[in-house]
């Protein structure tokens, strides 16, 4: 089985998305998880940047992982002098080819462009560092000047050299037929680089490697200038399911660096996104359902714990009534047949209402038709939260712990009233149990100041995940309201 090399750009071209940037320690911690995962190249941003952006790198190569540590450069002796003062193992020399970007951007004639690359490429290599040649908007550009610049490369002791799609132009044919090209005319590594405007970078990626290229640039979550990057998930999952190729990634680590990198970029992970989204392995439709309990492979390629995620059984207006007996089943509740049809009736109803069903209106649906009452095993006695310009939001909270009639009483800080809120609660709950929250979100339901929030929030116990929504005018209320609500379920 061939091996294809991971090159991840996630903090450089990744960190290129409109409105991102990074703290040095943000860019460490996506560092090491990128390491954990065993990518091969960790891209670690450019180091002409900014002072920043030199500390971030600066971070990464004194954390001694085992990826090849790299910068972008141009082909510019101040970028490379940039870079040889992070101590980068690698630099990503990279030097526009295409007719349009020599003549308006460059302003330099062909002849002018290789010169001043190959002299990068002899300065950065007289520094002793690793160089990966690669020519910007190659797929725009003549394939005799790539191959020329590649094998003149090759002389001055480039080590591997790249093709960049640029702006996206690349097809699948396209991309396999370039790659032989380059393949069969040029001795060093060759590697690619694809961009997603047209939705063709994780395919165009693919066909790269099938065309010859044995290194792919990738970012996680497919974050990137425009609308993006290959996305590392997709093309590592694709390249070894789809087309049987190897790479080092720890495949079951790519939920949690989509996540980690989610979070500190600030870029929601849409649900939709193939391998990590949270509806990748999400059914709600009935006769999918059905089929997967029968046989999960009737409707997932994967299993989803290859990627690290997780199968989710949605309940709505297109769920069948096995789907409810195996919600139910592994809710621990036992029902009858009539109660079952109830219970599967609300749902339709609600479906039709346009409503989302998360596990707490099922609860509370099921209590409805079982007569049984809300127990609460903590109840929110007391809340205070002190917030405005010259504060650190601070909030206090006393539950009250019923079972054991005793009163759990916390203060904590956070970033605004409702972390701080949020934050107390974990803090009192955390003696009773270790409940954790792995999701939250607000959606604004109407305009204006006095809109309802619907807050959304996922909460862990082990390996019990409950959702719930709650609403009111005030978000601090709704937040408190689904936290509370979420820890009962979870202890009951
Ligand atoms: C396709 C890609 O992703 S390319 C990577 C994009 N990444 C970045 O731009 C990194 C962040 N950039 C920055 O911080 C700044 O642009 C800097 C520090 C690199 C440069 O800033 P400035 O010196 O103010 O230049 P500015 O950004 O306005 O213009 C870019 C210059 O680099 C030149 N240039 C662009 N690419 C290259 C290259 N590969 N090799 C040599 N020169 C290049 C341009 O022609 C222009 O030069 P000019 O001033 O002679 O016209
Ligand atoms: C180098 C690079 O990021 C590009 O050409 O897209």
């Amino acid at each position: 089985m061939k091996k294809v090399r991971i090159f991840d750009t996630t903090l450089r071209d990744g960190e290129q998305t409109p409105g991102v940037s990074l703290t040095p320690n943000d860019k460490l911690e996506i560092a090491k998880k990128l390491d954990e995962l065993r990518v091969d190249v960790i891209e670690a941003g450019s180091a002409i940047t900014s002072k920043g952006e030199r500390e971030a790198i600066k971070l990464i190569t004194k954390e001694g992982l085992d990826a090849e540590i790299c910068s972008f450069v141009r082909a510019l002796p101040v970028d490379i002098d940039a870079a040889l003062e992070c101590d980068v193992d690698s630099v990503h020399l990279v030097v526009p080819t295409s007719p349009i970007h020599m003549k308006y951007k460059l302003r330099k004639t062909e002849d002018e462009v290789l010169e001043s690359a190959l002299k990068a490429v002899e300065y950065a290599k007289d520094h002793g560092l690793i160089v990966e040649l690669s020519a910007e908007d190659a797929t725009r550009s003549d394939i005799n000047f790539l191959i020329k610049l590649f094998n003149e490369g090759e002389k001055v002791g480039a080590d591997r050299v790249c093709v960049c799609d640029t702006v996206g132009v690349l097809t699948p044919q396209k991309s396999q037929e370039l790659f032989k090209k380059i393949t069969e005319n040029v001795n060093l590594p060759v590697s690619v680089h694809c961009h997603n405007d047209f939705g063709m970078a994780t395919a165009n990626t693919c066909s790269a490697i099938l065309g010859g290229a044995i290194q792919c640039h990738v970012t996680v979550n497919g974050i990137g200038e425009r609308a993006g990057n290959a996305s590392l998930e997709e093309v590592v999952t694709a390249l070894k399911v789809l087309y049987g190729y190897k790479t080092n990634v720890r495949m079951e680590k790519l939920y949690d660096v989509s996540r980690v990198v989610s979070r500190l970029m600030k870029i929601p992970v849409p649900p939709n996104k193939a391998i990590v989204g949270d509806n990748a392995f999400a059914h709600e439709a009935g006769i999918h359902v059905d089929g997967l309990i029968k046989n999960t492979e009737t409707y997932e390629p994967i299993k989803p714990e290859m990627v690290g995620n997780r199968r989710r059984i949605i309940l709505g207006k297109h769920s069948g009534r096995k789907a409810l007996k195996y919600k139910l089943d592994l809710m621990g509740i036992k029902v009858n047949e009539e109660q079952l049809n109830q219970i599967y009736n609300k749902i339709k109803e609600l479906g039709d209402l346009g409503k989302y069903i998360s596990d707490a209106d099922l609860l509370a649906i099921i209590r409805e038709v079982l007569g049984k009452d809300i127990e609460e095993k903590v109840k929110l006695d007391e809340l205070t939260v002190v917030s405005g310009n010259k504060i650190t939001p601070i909030a206090s909270v006393k539950l009250h712990h019923i079972g054991e009639d005793i009163f759990l009483i916390e203060t904590a800080y956070g970033v605004g009233p409702v972390d701080a809120a949020i934050n107390a609660i974990k803090k009192a709950i955390s003696g009773v149990a270790d409940i954790k929250l792995e999701e939250y979100r607000v959606e604004a339901i109407g305009g204006g100041t006095d809109a309802l929030v619907e807050v959304i929030v996922k909460l862990r116990k082990g390996s019990e995940i409950v959702e719930v929504r709650k609403s009111d005018v005030d978000i601090i209320r709704a937040s408190v309201n689904a936290v509370m609500e979420g820890i009962n379920m979870l202890l009951s």
